[in-house]
C-alpha cells in the first residue's frame, strides 16, 4: 500500500524573469515523516521549497493535505504549514521573544491580544531550542547560530502539521545540529511532517525520505538506506562521494 502523503506537487515549469528554474516535477511528500531535499548548488532546492510553500508561483498544482494550496483560507493554511526561510531579514529590531511570538499569529484573530497559551507555546519552543536566555535580546544582536535557533523556535511555535525549512542547520555547531535532529524526530513522533533542504549530506542520510535534485529536476526519491539512492547521489555529486556506514548510520564524505 502506498504511504500516505501530506503534500503532492506537480510542477510543469517554474520560471523567473524568463529563466526556467524547475521542470517536470512530480513530488509526493510522506505524512508524518522527515524528508530531506539535497542536491548541488543551484539545483533548485530552495526554489522547489518556495514553490511548495506557495511563495513562488509556478505552472502546475500543489496540494496540501489533499486540498489545493490556493483553496486554503490564508490563516488556516498558515496554521497548517510553517515556514523557515534562508537568511531571513526584517525582524532585526524585534526581541527574540517577539520574533517567536510571530509564530503564533495564525492562531489568533486579527489584532487579538496574545493569550497565555501563545506565551506558553513560545516559551516551550524557545526552551526546546535553548534560546530562552536571549528572549530580551534583539534578533540583530545575536550570532548566526543563536539567530538560527530563535527562528527555529518561531517555526516550532506555529505547531503546524507540516514544516518546511530551508537550510535550518546553517550556522549551527555540531551539538546544536544534533539537537535539531532530535527536535525533528520528536516532531515526527508527535505526528508532524518535516521537510528540510540540507547541504549536510551525512545528516540528510538520517532522514526518513530523500529527494535528490539536479538541474531543476527531481533526479531521485527514496529511502536513505536504499542502494539506488546511494547510486543516484554518486551520479549527481560525482564518484568522489564516499557513502559508508558508521555505527549503523549511513554517512557521505567527499574524498
Ligand atoms: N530570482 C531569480 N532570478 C533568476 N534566477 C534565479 C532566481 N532565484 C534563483 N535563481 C537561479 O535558480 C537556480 C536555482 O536556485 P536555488 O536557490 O533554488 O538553488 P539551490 O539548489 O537552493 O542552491 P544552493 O544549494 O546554492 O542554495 C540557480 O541557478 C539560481 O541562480
Amino acid at each position: 500500500m502506498a504511504a500516505m502523503s501530506i503534500l503532492h506537487a506537480r510542477i510543469v515549469r517554474l520560471a523567473i524573469a524568463g529563466c526556467e528554474l524547475l521542470h517536470d516535477i512530480e513530488l509526493t511528500l510522506p505524512l508524518q515523516r522527515w524528508t530531506a531535499i539535497v542536491g548541488p548548488n543551484g539545483a533548485g532546492k530552495s526554489t522547489l521549497l518556495r514553490a511548495i510553500a506557495g511563495l513562488q508561483p509556478c505552472e502546475g498544482e500543489v496540494q496540501l493535505a489533499g486540498r489545493r494550496l490556493q483553496d486554503w483560507p490564508a490563516r488556516e493554511r498558515a496554521r497548517q504549514l510553517a515556514w523557515m526561510g534562508q537568511q531571513e531579514t526584517g525582524s532585526d529590531d524585534l526581541t527574540a521573544l517577539d520574533v517567536v511570538l510571530l509564530g503564533r499569529l495564525p492562531h489568533r484573530p486579527w489584532l487579538a491580544p496574545l493569550t497565555a497559551a501563545d506565551h506558553a507555546a513560545a516559551e516551550r519552543a524557545m526552551r526546546a531550542t535553548q534560546s530562552w536566555d536571549w528572549r530580551e535580546r534583539r534578533l540583530g544582536s545575536l550570532s548566526g547560530g543563536e539567530r538560527q535557533r530563535v527562528l527555529l523556535a518561531r517555526t516550532l511555535a506555529v505547531d503546524a502539521p507540516l514544516t518546511l525549512m530551508d537550510e535550518p542547520l546553517a550556522h549551527l555547531d555540531p551539538p546544536h545540529q544534533a539537537d535539531w535532529m532530535a527536535l525533528v524526530r520528536e516532531s515526527v513522533t508527535a505526528g508532524h511532517s518535516v521537510v528540510s533542504v540540507l547541504h549536510e549530506l551525512h545528516l540528510a542520510l538520517q532522514a526518513d525520505h530523500l529527494v535528490l535534485m539536479a538541474a531543476g529536476r527531481v533526479e531521485h526519491t527514496g529511502a536513505p538506506a536504499d542502494p539506488a539512492t546511494h547510486d543516484a547521489l554518486r551520479r549527481v555529486f560525482g564518484p568522489r562521494l564516499h557513502i559508508t556506514q558508521i555505527d549503523g548510520r549511513w554517512i557521505a564524505l567527499p574524498l
